[in-house]
């Protein structure tokens, strides 16, 4: 099987693709791969580190406001259309899967004018605005979250749930906190705002700092590559320091073999983090981005809530005590931890690296 796969921009829409292709290879161990992601995007970053093939166009998204940078982004949208055409008579891929971003939205294009099988996937409640565009023309779509089926022509859909979840799941964590000078005897609190750290939850952390060095528990805070060093900067201002059992990190590569390990996490409402943490039934406080199309990620959070699997609290309530208050009463009470872990397990789609694999051979031409 060839595939070619395209997602970029952020996290979200590319670890699905790359867990899909590692499930794919599973299956068939001959199997070839092509990743087409921007010249933007943290894609160019995380694929090439897999050894996948990887290949760049360059794409912008809309400006909300009328503005000439959208001549530029139309203009930029087909000459990327053209080049992921002579990359895809190129590369004769059997079938082009997009996971979202607007990369992925050239290369299913190009695709569909070519008649090869497009596969798109939609891992929000809500559909973003590059599957909306492709969903037309598209071969399948598969979904993670049952909502999502009210923007797409029902008889093309399934709900799939988000390949990321079959691999977290499956994956034998040999993780240990002590690679973060940490202890694996205690409980630990694990911190992050989506792929690229997210300011007020780091500010929220800043504020806690005092309180979480007091605690038994470990705190982890994952700050982001980009946000890392204002965060030290605020700290070394306050003058707060950091106890030995709290740590601040920039990124961890390796989060479905860390989040293994956590005892609680403090999360956007990312859908892939969602899915990642239902898939290990790991108890979680959601801090939804108000920033999102649509406030997608307040609507992730709630089929979480509603359903007894995490906590949610909204970005204008979060502040230290918020916290603090919400850690506690996870890591300092067993029984409301574990009945939450139960009902996140219920959440999750751990079989979703399957359904795609055979939603995907179901488009393939013989
Ligand atoms: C701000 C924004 O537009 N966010 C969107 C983006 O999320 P974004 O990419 O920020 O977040 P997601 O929660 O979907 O995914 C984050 C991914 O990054 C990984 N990770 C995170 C931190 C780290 O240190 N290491 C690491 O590997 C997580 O394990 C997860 O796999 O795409 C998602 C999927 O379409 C949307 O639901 C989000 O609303």
């Amino acid at each position: 099987m060839k595939v070619m796969l395209s997602g970029g921009g952020t996290g979200g829409h590319i670890y699905p693709a790359l867990a899909l292709a590692d499930i794919i290879k599973e299956k068939e161990d001959d199997a070839e791969f092509l990743y087409v992601g921007s010249f933007r995007g943290v894609e160019k970053n995380i694929v090439p580190k897999t050894g996948m093939p990887f290949k760049q166009l360059h794409v912008q998204g809309f400006k909300r406001s009328l503005s000439m940078d959208n001549v530029k982004t139309v203009w930029l949208f087909l000459k990327a259309v053209k080049q992921a055409k002579k990359m895809i008579r190129d590369f004769q891929p059997d079938v082009v899967v997009g996971t979202g971003g607007y990369v992925s939205g050239a290369v299913l294009k190009a695709a569909q004018k070519l008649h090869v099988p497009t596969v798109i996937h939609e891992q929000n409640s809500v559909a973003g605005v590059t599957n909306k565009f492709l969903a037309k023309n598209a071969t399948k779509i598969g979904i993670a979250f049952p909502d999502a089926q009210a923007f797409f022509p029902k008889e093309k859909t399934e709900l799939i749930g988000n390949p990321r979840a079959q691999e977290v799941a499956k994956m034998q964590s040999d993780f240990s906190w002590t690679t973060y000078g940490l202890s694996d005897d205690k409980k630990t609190l694990l911190i992050f705002g989506g792929s690229q750290g997210a300011p007020a939850i780091n500010l929220a952390t800043l504020a806690a700092i005092p309180a979480f060095n007091e605690r038994d528990y470990q705190v982890v805070l994952v700050a982001g590559p980009k946000r890392i060093d204002h965060f030290m900067d605020l700290l070394k201002e306050q003058g707060k320091t950091l106890s030995d059992h709290v740590k601040v990190l920039p990124y961890i590569e390796n989060m479905p073999a860390v989040m293994q390990k956590a005892t609680v996490l403090v999360s956007r409402a990312g859908a892939t983090s969602i899915a990642e943490l239902t898939a290990l039934g790991l108890p979680a406080i959601l801090v939804p981005s108000p920033f999102v199309t649509g406030d997608h990620q307040s609507k992730n959070a709630k089929s979480l809530v509603d359903a007894g699997a995490a906590l949610a609290i909204k970005e204008p309530d979060l502040d230290g005590n918020s916290l603090v208050k919400a850690a506690d009463a996870l890591l300092q009470n067993d029984a409301q931890a574990a009945a939450m872990k139960g009902q996140s397990k219920q959440v999750g789609i751990t079989d979703a690296g399957d359904r795609f694999y055979a939603l995907i051979k179901s488009v393939i031409k013989n």
